[in-house]
């Protein structure tokens, strides 16, 4: 029973073609997509898959965005169904004031942080970042307890925010530099280090209220770029959302 998930963020459609709804099944298929590039998926990157039977998804870039990537599964028989984050669920609590209000996204890479916390040894902490359109940061305590989490401009939002707002800034792309001497290259270095910092800073809240060291797990379109600023130990997971999808797929779809 094929099952895909999708990841629908600010800036592109991702998704993956599982063999089963488990979080052991293997990968047959995978791709990610521009939002602008959404209406021509059923005629393009899905027309030659095999059919799949269920489908679980994420999708924090609007009422819109979704209705449009519904029209493409018709291509299938099969009933779209979108997460929405919970109080509870998966071996996670959710600790957003709102729970529901809490990006799905954000809530389905806690779900899946929690599973890999697990598999890899005693119960830790976690620090959980993903870096895509906006930059999320968010905290697990060693019982997986969601206590909270920051979010920030992206990269590319950051650069338009500061090029839209001077007259000064408009420049083309620059380099991370510890000591910038050009305009481009202090945009990037700046961008680059207010979000390393801010991890850095996190890391310190979660390690001060836990007293244990977190795992440092990295996601996203732009993790690659903020990989080599990042001193602190870290893994980067592509991954992270899908595993949180395979995780309550297992869940909604026990027999299949
Ligand atoms: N193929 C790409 N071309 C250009 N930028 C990319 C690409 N992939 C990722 N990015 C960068 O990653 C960010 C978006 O990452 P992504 O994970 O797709 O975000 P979201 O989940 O918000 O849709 C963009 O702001 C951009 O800086
Ligand atoms: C924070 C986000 C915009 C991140 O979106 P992304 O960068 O993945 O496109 C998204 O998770 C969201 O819309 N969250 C709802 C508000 C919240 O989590 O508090
Ligand atoms: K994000």
């Amino acid at each position: 029973m094929s099952f895909l998930v999708i990841d629908i963020g600010n800036t592109r459609l991702k998704w993956g073609l599982y063999e089963a709804p488990r979080p052991e099944a293997a990968l047959i298929a995978q791709g990610a997509v521009f939002l602008e590039a959404i209406d021509r998926l059923a005629e393009e990157d899905w027309a030659r898959l095999p059919a799949p039977q269920r489908m679980l998804g994420s999708a924090v870039a609007g009422q819109g965005v979704r209705r449009r990537t519904e029209e493409q599964l018709d291509l299938w028989d099969l009933t779209p169904r979108w997460v929405v984050s919970q109080p509870q669920d998966a071996g996670v609590s959710n600790g957003y004031e709102h729970p529901a209000r809490l990006g799905s996204d954000r809530w389905l890479a806690l779900i899946g942080a929690r599973a890999r916390v697990l598999a890899s040894g005693p119960a830790r902490p976690a620090l959980v970042v993903m870096v895509g359109t906006a930059v999320t940061i968010d905290a697990m305590d060693a019982e997986g307890r969601f206590l909270g989490g920051l979010i920030l401009p992206g990269f590319g939002l950051m650069l338009k925010a500061l090029e839209s707002g001077t007259a000064g800034l408009k420049v083309p792309t620059g380099e991370v530099r510890e000591f910038p001497t050009n305009t481009s290259d202090a945009l990037m270095s700046g961008g680059t280090y207010g979000i390393a910092g801010a991890i850095e800073r996190m890391h310190r809240h979660l390690l001060r209220r836990c007293g244990a060291e977190p795992m440092l797990l990295m996601g996203g379109g732009a993790a690659v770029k903020l990989a080599p600023e990042t001193d602190l130990p870290f893994e980067l997971v592509d991954t992270l959302i899908f595993e949180g999808l395979l995780r309550l797929g297992a869940q909604e779809f026990p027999d299949g």
